[in-house]
């Protein structure tokens, strides 16, 4: 088998083609995901740079060494906006444009006014480790936890890709290489598999980057309660439940809230479906407001019934909380559209006894709810421990 290097640029561009049609069939399919924008322009403009620089004799050298290598940096600073975006952590422009700039510059002097194309190879072996430590820099300080994994190995192959190009500025180097670095024999062609090897894993870590923030995406939409965003009644139980654990493990007490507003109906019937939702998200932010930091689990367990897992809370400190929140939703009413919708809830607060579960606290605090709407509502009541 002849491992030359026109055969190697052909399977790279066949490679870095494959790649473009792919990412963006997904980008198509999975519409409204910016990242995939970035990393689809980016890998269309790198396949044109490929292209242009494998016509090298067959086009205008302007075309096949300037535009082809400004073509190729550019896919790189498209490759990091999506990378910083994907982390949360947008990039202006100014910086990536002056290293393309730069770069830019520096080709166009070692091709027409002092022509080296040792030099030229150098320069695109540093620029390339440069925009891959930058990329990995991203990836490794700003990836949120949740996506962290596929971020590291993202960074790890980047981290390939950077030294196999530090790799390939040495080549050019060896006395042996004159003014054609491309002569310098193996090294140089191990250096072209290498790229092809990096370039692939390199196209598998995007779409495990893209794969990993769905999959969080999804687990995040599955556990909400979408019209007020906490926690619905499923992942409450299971929150509450692997929280009031570690309470229990930390010798700590565990409180919990069960939240009903009072005469709900009659919010709808008088204002409306909408002003009943919109009060329901007023409760919600107003509980959110209240919570503490940490481990508290806070979520819509029914219609209008919120339930508030509060760990290493006692009964007194959970119940001073429940009528603050009792006493704020009665003393300010809630405007909506112009109109003041006048709300009161009623409380039942519950403190964990030993060994008794989730669901059975929920089922003391919901029967001291339940004592204070036949009291008359606009109450908290806590329940009996024993
Ligand atoms: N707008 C809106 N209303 C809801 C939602 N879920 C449940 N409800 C309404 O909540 C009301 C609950 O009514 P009831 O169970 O009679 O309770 P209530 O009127 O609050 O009376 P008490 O709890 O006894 O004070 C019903 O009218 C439901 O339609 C929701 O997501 N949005």
């Amino acid at each position: 088998m002849q491992l030359d290097l026109p055969t190697l640029a052909i399977v790279g561009f066949l490679c870095s083609l494959g790649a473009c049609i792919g990412f963006t069939s997904l980008m198509l399919v999975l519409r409204g995901l910016p990242v995939l924008r970035w990393w689809v322009t980016s890998l269309w403009i790198g396949t044109i740079g490929i292209i242009l620089l494998g016509l090298r004799n067959q086009i205008p050298d302007w075309l096949s060494i300037s535009v082809a290598n400004v073509t190729v940096t550019l896919a790189s600073a498209l490759l990091l906006k999506g990378v910083a975006l994907h982390v949360g952590r947008p990039l202006r422009w100014r910086w990536p444009l002056m290293l393309v700039a730069l770069y830019s510059a520096l080709n166009i002097w070692f091709t027409y006014v002092t022509p080296d194309l040792r030099t030229r190879v150098v320069l695109f072996s540093a620029v390339s480790v440069a925009w891959d430590a930058w990329t990995v820099t991203y990836l490794l300080r700003y990836a949120p936890r949740d996506v962290r994994l596929s971020c590291r190995i993202a960074a790890a192959i980047m981290v390939a890709d950077a030294l196999h190009f530090a790799y390939r500025a040495t080549l050019p180097l060896n006395p042996d290489a004159g003014q054609n670095a491309f002569a310098a024999g193996s090294p140089i062609i191990i250096t072209y598999v290498a790229g092809i090897v990096v370039g692939l894993a390199g196209y598998f870590s995007l779409l495990l980057m893209v794969t990993e923030r769905l999959m969080v995406d999804l687990r995040r939409t599955a556990r909400m309660d979408s019209l007020t965003g906490l926690l619905n009644r499923g992942a409450v139980i299971n929150d509450g439940v692997l929280s009031l654990g570690r309470a229990r493990q930390a010798g700590q007490p565990f409180s919990l809230l069960v939240i009903d507003l009072d005469y709900f109906k009659q919010v709808n019937d008088t204002w409306g479906h909408d002003a009943g939702d919109a009060a329901l998200c007023h409760v919600a932010r107003m509980i959110r407001r209240h919570l503490p930091e940490g481990d508290a689990v806070a979520g819509r367990y029914g219609g209008e019934e919120f339930v508030v897992g509060l760990p290493g809370w006692s009964m007194h400190e959970a119940s001073s909380m429940a009528e603050q929140l009792r006493a704020e939703l009665a003393d300010v009413p809630f405007a909506y559209r112009g109109k003041s919708i006048a709300m009161t809830t009623s409380i039942g607060v519950a403190t964990a006894l030993d060994g008794q579960t989730f669901q059975a606290i929920v089922a003391r605090a919901d029967e001291a709810l339940y004592q204070a709407k036949s009291q008359g509502r606009n109450e908290v009541i806590q329940a009996r421990q024993a």
